[in-house]
């Protein structure tokens, strides 16, 4: 919750449309709570002379009865306020329990609620409120205000239900289930805090639509016309014919009061979104990590011409249990035409590091640092309009589940034309002819242009997904394990073929696999991850040959190479250390056969160069450590030999 009154704060402050939004809301609570202290008059008694135009004192005159309406705008706002806040309060709460017990019960529960929301919403509004409230005439504020929350709660509902459900899918709500977390936790600590932002919009929405409901029921005297209310206020104008006296202030004031409610609901309910939604609120994601201007264009500048530039990045999720630092102090440059392989075992941060770098990373992740400079832009400060004229321009990422981006209702042609469209209109025929081309690029038959997605293989899906990356020769493509969900000989032809094309095309790559055998026939360099950081970083053939960090040994030893004999892998013993932890000295200490106590777990890691385009962040390549010390083995951890 903490971690929402920061943006609250500075959205306040940023947004002035908060501001007016919460001005006007004050202005009405004052209104309402202290009209005892803002009058003297009652606003129902009949005390002065009817038909009195407005004047100091009486500031909106007084009613055909002699009320004064300055008294009776002051007291409706009370009313008005209340039936707005408790029944926004009653339909969202029935809102949220209906949609949470949909989701997490699902199953026939699920399908009694969702027909209750269903026909709830194709009832006539008016009508139901209408009829609703005749029955409980005359019985003051509160039937009125059951019946608009009983009657206002189900367009809520439907789409708390459908966030709801879509959030019990998600990975983190499916771990905390699998590690045993009741539902109490799982509710309250998983969902709702992932739910906050459309609560708050639901709760503004259905106070909206009780101010207005009471106020068109008060309007047409369905409600209570005894009761003060701006709606009761319009009412009586209205009945007294104000408008032919000539008393426009009457319709004026209360119409006024509710039309200014309404916007600041609204208002609002825009912040609340801002706030709670760490995508909007990271339009500026320099700003929005809380870096300086400074901190954000940190770093040294990349040598000319460099594709991607990658300085001191730092990413973390952000989690209720802290910080898990998954992209840890990273820096890497890309060439034009240059095929980076990144390789590490399962959770150290590949997929972290590439989906930061390209922009897509969604909360909880967060860039905590450092910069990403592409082809000239600084990626991470661009705006979302600028980000899209870029992506797909100079950058596009192939993931391994891209292949499920295609539409399945539309034919291959339609989508490839429209990934060749993203930034241009070229005329049908050199839409064809490119579409065409990018097919043999990527070696499918041109008739599966005409198919529609379910007709094609796995593999021929993904070939369409590179495809659509290829469409407009992007500088640099960013591809997470693009072909692990295929089988191998797929795999194999995919990545001949990529091969082929970016030599033909000239696009750096940037290649993310867990297969370091692959990367090393693949790749013009290769680096090596290890617990968010990148341990080595050297061109193919020489990691391959002189590997120098023990982690970079191990991981050779554990895959087999794709050409030559058959021999027997040996795994990596033990597991990398915890990411929601701050590792002092080197991540891989515990794991290593070559590990120095009281060097490598003491002293803050360092980047060493051990040859032309080589380096390594290893202690045993300091070249000032005292070589005795390196020269032991330590006992009880498997060794690799060099
Ligand atoms: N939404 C999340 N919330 C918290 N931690 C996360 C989240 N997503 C990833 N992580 C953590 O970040 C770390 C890095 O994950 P990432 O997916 O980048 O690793 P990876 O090397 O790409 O793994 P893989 O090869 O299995 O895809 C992991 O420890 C993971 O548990």
């Amino acid at each position: 919750m903490s971690s929402l009154v920061g943006p609250a704060l500075r959205t306040l402050r940023s947004q002035p449309r908060t501001l007016i939004g919460v001005g006007l809301l004050l202005v009405f609570l004052v209104m309402g709570l202290f009209a005892p202290l803002l009058t003297r008059y009652d606003p129902t008694a009949l005390a002065f002379d009817s038909w009195l135009r407005p004047s100091a004192a009486h500031p909106l005159g007084t009613s055909a009865v002699g009320q004064d309406l300055f008294a009776q705008l002051l007291y409706g706002a009370r009313l008005t306020l209340l039936v707005g806040s408790v029944a926004g309060v009653i339909a969202t709460v029935l809102s949220v329990a209906l949609g949470l017990a949909a989701a997490l019960l699902g199953g026939w529960v699920d399908e009694i609620i969702n027909a209750v929301i269903n026909v709830f919403l194709v009832l006539p509004g008016l009508p139901l409120v209408i009829v609703a409230s005749a029955f409980l005439r005359g019985g003051g504020v509160w039937p009125v205000i059951l019946v608009i929350s009983l009657t206002g709660w189900a367009w809520g509902a439907r789409v708390l239900r459908s966030q709801a459900m879509a959030l019990a899918q998600r990975d983190f709500i499916l771990a905390a289930r699998a590690s045993g977390e009741g539902t109490g936790h799982i509710i309250f600590r998983e969902l709702l805090p992932n739910m906050a932002g459309l609560i708050a919009a639901n709760f503004f929405g259905a106070a909206l639509y009780a101010v207005l409901s009471e106020a068109g029921l008060s309007f047409i005297g369905v409600g209570d016309v005894s009761l003060v209310t701006w709606g009761t206020m319009l009412y009586w104008a209205q009945a007294k014919s104000a408008l032919l006296q000539g008393a426009w202030w009457w319709v004026a004031a209360p119409g006024l009061g509710i039309a200014l409610l309404g916007t600041a609901f609204a208002l609002l309910n825009f912040a609340v979104d801002e706030i709670s939604n760490p995508r909007l609120r990271a339009g500026l994601p320099g700003r929005a990590r809380g870096l300086t201007p400074a901190q954000a264009t940190q770093g040294a500048p990349p040598a000319p011409g460099t594709v991607l530039s990658i300085r001191d990045f730092e990413v973390g999720y952000v989690t209720p249990r802290g910080t898990v630092k998954a992209v840890r102090d990273v820096s890497l440059d890309v060439q034009p035409g240059e095929f980076v392989g990144i390789a590490g075992e399962s959770g150290c941060g590949k997929s972290t590091l590439a989906l930061a770098a390209a922009r897509l990373l969604d909360p909880p992740g967060r860039v905590l640092g450092g910069t990403v400079q592409l082809a000239g832009h600084d990626l991470l400060s661009l705006s979302p309009e600028a980000l899209r004229q870029v992506r797909w321009r100079d950058y596009s990422v192939v993931f391994q589940a891209s292949m499920n981006v295609l539409n399945p209702v539309l034919r291959v042609r339609n989508q490839i034309y429209d990934a060749i469209q993203a930034h241009g209109r070229p005329d049908r025929a050199a839409l064809d002819s490119r579409a065409r081309e990018l097919f043999a690029l990527v070696g499918i038959r041109e008739s599966a242009l005409d198919a529609y997605p379910h007709e094609l293989s796995g593999g021929m899906r993904q070939r369409v997904a590179i495809a659509m990356a290829l469409a407009l020769e992007p500088r640099l493509m960013i591809m997470d394990e693009p072909t692990t969900a295929l089988d191998v000989v797929v795999q194999r032809q995919i990545l001949q073929e990529l091969s082929e094309v970016r030599q033909r095309l000239g696009i750096a790559i940037v290649f993310i696999t867990h297969d370091l055998s692959l990367l090393v026939e693949m790749s013009d360099r290769v680096a090596i991850m290890y617990a968010g950081e990148l341990v080595e970083l050297a061109p193919a053939h020489e990691l391959y040959a002189q590997p120098a960090h023990p982690y970079t040994r191990r991981l050779m030893t554990a895959f087999p190479p794709m050409t030559g004999p058959r021999e027997r892998r040996s795994g990596i013993a033990g597991r990398p250390p915890a990411l929601s932890e701050e590792t002092v000295g080197c991540p891989f200490f515990e794991r290593c056969d070559r590990r120095m106590p009281g060097v490598c777990d003491v002293r803050p890691l360092q980047t060493y160069t051990v040859g032309e385009a080589h380096t390594v962040r290893c202690f045993l390549h300091d070249p000032g450590l005292d070589p005795a010390l390196k020269a032991k083995e330590v006992a009880g951890v498997p060794s690799v030999p060099n």
